[in-house]
């Protein structure tokens, strides 16, 4: 196994992909937040069926946290990520400091509208896509990569990637993995390390209803009361529940019958002290 290569300024990073550009290469990009598990191991998998080269990005990016949510505590395991995508191929990790991201004096963000408006996790973290789609968009045209794979597992943050990309002509294309779950549905992500052995036996009830909710919804209940009653489940479950909502999978426009077009579910909720996202279509 070839030791993976950690760079650390946006100059290496664009060294290397020139390089490999040169040799006719392309190159998959993986942003991440690090604290790395299976699902993140199928996007980098996924970004090896399109493109000889893949680097993974760990970064923690400030400025998608508001000032009370888990920065400080996000987990932080460079030693066994850099393990796991040594294993899985992939080719370097970019592994920025905050400094490099974001030097003094540091001043444009990226304005959106659509997707980011949909009044989903906005609704709750209205800062959170301005810094997503800040940090993705230098990191698209620091590396020059090809292709960024993005779980379905953040859906608007999809969406919303997707739109930017194409919106600000990046040159990049976007490609979608569906959610890697855990045996009991449970959707994987780096924050149920949060959980505790009670609320993680608990955690599955969210898939679980919402799968119930997919089949009443495809059976043509009553759209309306289908998932009100779904909502009501998981707050009798002792989740605190931020949003359950029946959408349109591409526009994420509110939808209000199965005649609205293509659906997906999507839901946030808070068990205890970590908050838990998920999605599904219709
Ligand atoms: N279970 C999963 N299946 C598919 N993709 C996933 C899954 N979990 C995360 N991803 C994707 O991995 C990328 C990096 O996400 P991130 O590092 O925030 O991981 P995470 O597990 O979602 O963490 P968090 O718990 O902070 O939301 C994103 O594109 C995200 O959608
Ligand atoms: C895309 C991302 C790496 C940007 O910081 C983050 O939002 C995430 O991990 O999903
Ligand atoms: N996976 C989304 C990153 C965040 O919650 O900040």
């Amino acid at each position: 196994m070839t030791e993976i290569a950690v760079v650390e300024t946006v100059a290496s990073l664009r060294a290397a992909v020139a390089g490999w550009h040169a040799a006719g290469e392309k190159v998959a990009l993986v942003p991440t937040m690090g604290a790395l598990h299976s699902g993140h191991i199928a996007l980098v998998k996924e970004g090896q069926k399109h493109a000889r080269r893949t680097v993974v990005s760990i970064f923690v990016n400030p400025t998608q946290f508001a000032p009370h949510e888990d920065f400080k505590k996000y987990p932080r395991t460079f030693d066994t990520d850099r393990a796991m995508l040594e294993e899985a191929g992939t080719d370097a990790i970019f592994f920025p400091p905050v400094e490099a991201m974001y030097p003094p004096g540091y001043a444009t963000r990226v304005l959106l509208l659509g997707p980011a408006a949909a009044g989903l996790e906005d609704r709750f973290r209205p800062t959170h896509f301005e810094g997503v789609a800040t940090v993705c968009c230098k990191l698209f045209t620091q590396s020059r990569a090809d292709y960024a794979v993005f779980g379905e597992k953040d859906y608007q943050q999809l969406k919303v990637v997707t739109r930017m990309a194409d919106d600000l002509d990046l040159g990049i294309e976007i490609v979608p993995l569906a959610t890697i779950r855990e045996a009991d549905g449970l959707a994987m992500s780096s924050r149920n390390r949060y959980l505790s052995i009670e609320e993680r036996e608990r955690a599955p009830v969210l898939h679980r209803a919402m799968q119930a909710l997919a089949t009443r919804i495809r059976n043509r209940d009553d759209l309306f009361r289908a998932v009100s009653e779904a909502q009501s489940e998981i707050v009798s479950a002792g989740f605190e529940l931020d949003y359950l909502e029946a959408r349109h999978a591409e526009s994420l426009a509110p939808v209000t019958s199965l005649a609205d077009g293509p659906i997906r579910l999507l839901l946030a909720a808070r068990l205890g002290g970590t908050r838990l996202i998920d999605n599904i279509a219709v």
